[in-house]
């Protein structure tokens, strides 16, 4: 039998866009890609990874360590085989900054799903894909808007009982961590999740505005940013936040776009003032850059969990970051900063056969 090649291509993502906080994900240019041959007559029975780019020096090269191998693995797993096909190779190459608030991990989960769904040959369309995804990260945002591209709102359904208990499986059986504990039985396959738990739309996007993505060299991993936030929230807050939210989604799909509409739809009470103490300099940065300050810009807010700073703007996107990073110098002592300037990535997640 020959060999099998393809390539699995995965979009950043930046997720919240100010109030919503695990609701809306933007799928943006930069990538984590994955060249892929499947060799029937090697001899390796587990994948061997080279990996290149960002993350280069910390990604486990050890399939059972890797985020993506590790979340293949569980959607060979869940769907009936019982481990990787033999002669796997994968070479990464990753864009996409570690925990700096552009849906690494998500990206990394995306791409193995789809890894998953190609070497089991099986099949799966991507609103299944979606439910595997919501085992692992189990915010909806950052995934969705990589598996399915451009700017998507979504929402988790509310499960019977008998689902709860498919989904509740524990992470460390869902991917469990190698070497697994004693008692863990690699016979017996995780059951495969409950069927349409996520639910998502996708929302236009105006062509005029610009992203910018200004990400300070140093990492926030979203398990500590998520657990500074509260476990209840005033009702004033909250009103706060969907009153923005339900704005925002239109808003931002209108040309030409409003900007007092959505820099004010664009403010946040759910997340960013928790997060501020993570983020040296957060609320100097978000004070002092408004359209007042800076023409053409329309927005600005936090990246998914951060520290990266989203800016939309239809112009002065230069001076935009050149602030952001001026001021994240001077008022958080942050010396680098690394300014992007991305496009809203419409396709979302690809695999291609050659
Ligand atoms: N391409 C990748 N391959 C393997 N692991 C990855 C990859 N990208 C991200 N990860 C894992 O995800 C972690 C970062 O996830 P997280 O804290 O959620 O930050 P973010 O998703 O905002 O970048 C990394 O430290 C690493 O463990
Ligand atoms: N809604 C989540 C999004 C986390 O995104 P990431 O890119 O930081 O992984 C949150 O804000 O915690």
């Amino acid at each position: 039998m020959s060999a099998r090649k393809f390539t699995i291509t995965v979009p950043c993502t930046s997720s919240n866009i100010g109030p919503g906080f695990d609701v809306v994900g933007l799928s943006l240019s930069l990538y984590l890609t994955l060249k892929v041959t499947v060799d029937p007559s090697g001899s390796n029975t587990s994948p061997t990874l080279a990996y290149t780019g960002l993350g280069a020096e910390e990604a486990p090269l050890d399939a059972y360590k890797n985020l993506t191998t590790r979340t293949a693995l569980y959607v060979l797993r869940s769907n009936g085989h019982t481990a990787f096909p033999v002669g796997v190779s994968i070479d990464v190459h990753n864009e996409v900054p570690f925990g700096r608030g552009l849906g690494s991990s998500g990206a990394a989960v995306v791409a193995g799903l789809l890894l998953g769904n190609e070497l089991g040959q099986l099949g799966l369309g991507k609103d299944r894909l979606l439910d595997h995804a919501l085992m692992i990260e189990r915010h909806p945002d950052n995934v969705t808007a990589a598996l399915m591209g451009g700017f998507v709102g979504s929402y988790l359904l509310e499960l019977s009982p008998a689902e709860e208990e498919r989904r509740d499986v524990p992470l460390s059986e869902v991917i469990p961590e190698y070497p697994p504990n004693a008692s863990f039985d690699w016979g017996t396959n995780p059951p495969s999740p409950p069927k349409n738990i996520g639910h998502y739309i996708r929302f236009g996007w105006a062509p005029e505005i610009k992203v910018i993505a200004i990400i300070p060299d140093f990492q926030v991993s979203t398990a500590s940013a998520r657990s500074v936030l509260p476990e209840t929230y005033s009702k004033k807050d909250l009103i706060f936040n969907l009153q923005r939210l339900a704005v925002l989604t239109t808003a931002l799909t209108r040309s030409p776009p409003d900007e007092f509409l959505i820099y004010q739809a664009m403010q946040d009470k759910v997340h960013q003032p928790y997060r501020k103490n993570l983020i040296p300099g957060l609320n100097d940065v978000l004070a002092s850059v408004t359209p007042k300050t800076h023409p053409g810009l329309l927005g600005i807010c936090l990246s998914g969990a951060g520290p990266t700073i989203l800016a939309l703007a239809t112009g002065g996107v230069e001076k935009i970051a050149e602030d952001v990073i001026r001021t994240f110098r001077e008022k958080g002592g942050i010396e680098r900063c690394d300014a992007k300037f991305l496009k809203v990535t419409e396709e979302g997640a690809q695999v291609t056969h050659e």
